[in-house]
């Protein structure tokens, strides 16, 4: 049982609400986290098993995300502790979203995680009656389709090309074998093809595919959207290779895209690239983020590399007001600027304060909302002058 008094520090949360409904059976949270760069925006996950010290973390997560990338929202999350399955998810939703009515959409608006769908969120506007409830609803209702877009593959390619540059080398000559072939990867592999790289490997949970020549990615692409995973059965010129074999292939940057916890110390003695470009979510142990470094192989942290979604979450809350339909096509330059931004400063950051890029990113986020909650006198009257 988490102690709720217990969870809060320096940082936050600001504020925990938590909620029942007996009729419905809704229980959830609401954990606002730290506000001092904006209005609270992170995820909203429906999962049985959600519990208030998990949600706190993942709100403290979208605290560093926003910051890392200066955008000016705060981190917050929502959990409703219910199967997403269940024949009563419509009831089990509106009763949470009724009941954070104080809440939303002023101190938190509501998004997609785990167990919400687009459909989801139009409920939620629904429920209270306000289009600004709720991002991440169908684009007939004026969302914008992350997944469907390629947004945050595409970012990945974009802080491999800006950490290639600041690691004195070009996508043009670049090798790049990518793990998973996913919504992420396969869009990363698009883009990292049109920017020039030649795409040596990749992988789905059904097997890999190496040809050091280079992989002819669109053909992938269309056989993705026809065979799912079994992609890499159906490309026919080279042999499929065991998953993970990818890992270890001579390449230039490697993009792990599909799991967490894939590369520790061990792998990461053997790994034969000079990059690797994070796009999964912590696919790397500290312990091999240290031998990555000793080995002066180069790393661009998760939350700097995979947050075109933050971006493109972004974009949605500014579009959720507005009347027009929103511009996927203007959403691409802002990806592409801020994750070119945020990866160099990262790794010039890493470089003149011999950080590792993953402290160096904590160290940034930390230091822009520490400067925000000074400049609004959120700190002891002690540490104000
Ligand atoms: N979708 C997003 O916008 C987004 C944003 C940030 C982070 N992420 C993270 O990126 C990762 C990929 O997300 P996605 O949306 O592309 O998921 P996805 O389900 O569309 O694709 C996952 C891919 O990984 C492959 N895979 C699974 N196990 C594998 C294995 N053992 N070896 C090789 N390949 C394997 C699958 O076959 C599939 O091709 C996840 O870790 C996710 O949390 C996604």
């Amino acid at each position: 049982m988490t102690d709720t008094l217990a969870l809060i520090d320096e940082w936050g949360p600001e504020k925990v609400v938590v909620v029942s409904h007996r009729r419905s059976g809704m229980k959830g949270v609401l954990v606002i986290d730290n506000t001092a760069r904006g209005t609270g925006k992170g995820g909203t996950r429906m999962s049985p098993h959600v519990t208030v010290g998990e949600v706190a973390r993942l709100a403290r997560v979208m605290t560093w995300k926003w910051a890392a990338v200066d955008m000016f929202h705060g981190g917050a999350k929502a959990g409703i502790a219910a199967d997403p399955a269940s024949p009563d998810k419509e009831a089990i939703l509106r009763a949470f979203v009724r009941a954070l009515s104080n809440e939303v959409p002023r101190e938190y608006v509501l998004g997609l995680d785990m167990g919400l769908t687009e459909r989801d969120a139009a409920i939620i506007q629904d429920e209270l009656g306000d289009r600004g409830a709720a991002v991440g609803t169908p684009q007939e209702l004026g969302g914008v389709p992350y997944d469907a877009l390629g947004i945050t593959g595409y970012g990945v390619a974009e802080a491999a090309d800006a950490a290639a540059g600041a690691s004195g080398f070009s996508l043009a000559t670049a090798r790049v074998s990518i793990q998973g072939f996913g919504a992420v990867g396969a869009a990363a592999a698009r883009r990292l093809a049109e920017l020039g790289a030649t795409v040596v490997a990749v992988s789905t949970a059904r097997g890999a595919l190496h040809d050091p020549a280079g992989l002819d990615v669109e053909r992938m692409v269309k056989l993705r959207g026809t065979y799912g995973d079994a992609l890499v059965d159906e490309y026919g010129s080279v042999p499929v290779c065991a998953p993970g074999t990818e890992l270890l292939v001579p390449c230039d940057i490697l993009v792990p895209a599909a799991l967490q916890d894939v590369i520790d110390a061990d792998l990461a003695t053997r790994l034969r690239a000079r990059l690797v470009v994070e796009a999964a979510n912590l696919p790397t142990s500290p312990q091999a983020q240290r031998v990555l470094a000793e080995r002066g192989v180069g790393i661009v942290p998760d939350f700097i590399a995979n947050a075109g979604g933050v971006v493109a979450a972004g974009f949605a809350m500014e579009a959720r007001y507005s009347p027009f339909r929103p511009d996927p096509a203007r959403i691409f330059p802002l990806v592409s600027a801020k994750l070119r931004d945020n990866t160099e400063a990262v790794l010039a950051t890493a470089r003149t304060g011999g950080m590792r890029p993953h402290e160096a990113a904590r160290t940034l986020a930390q230091d822009r909302v520490r400067a925000a909650m000074r400049l609004k006198g959120r700190v002891p009257l002690a540490e104000r002058a």
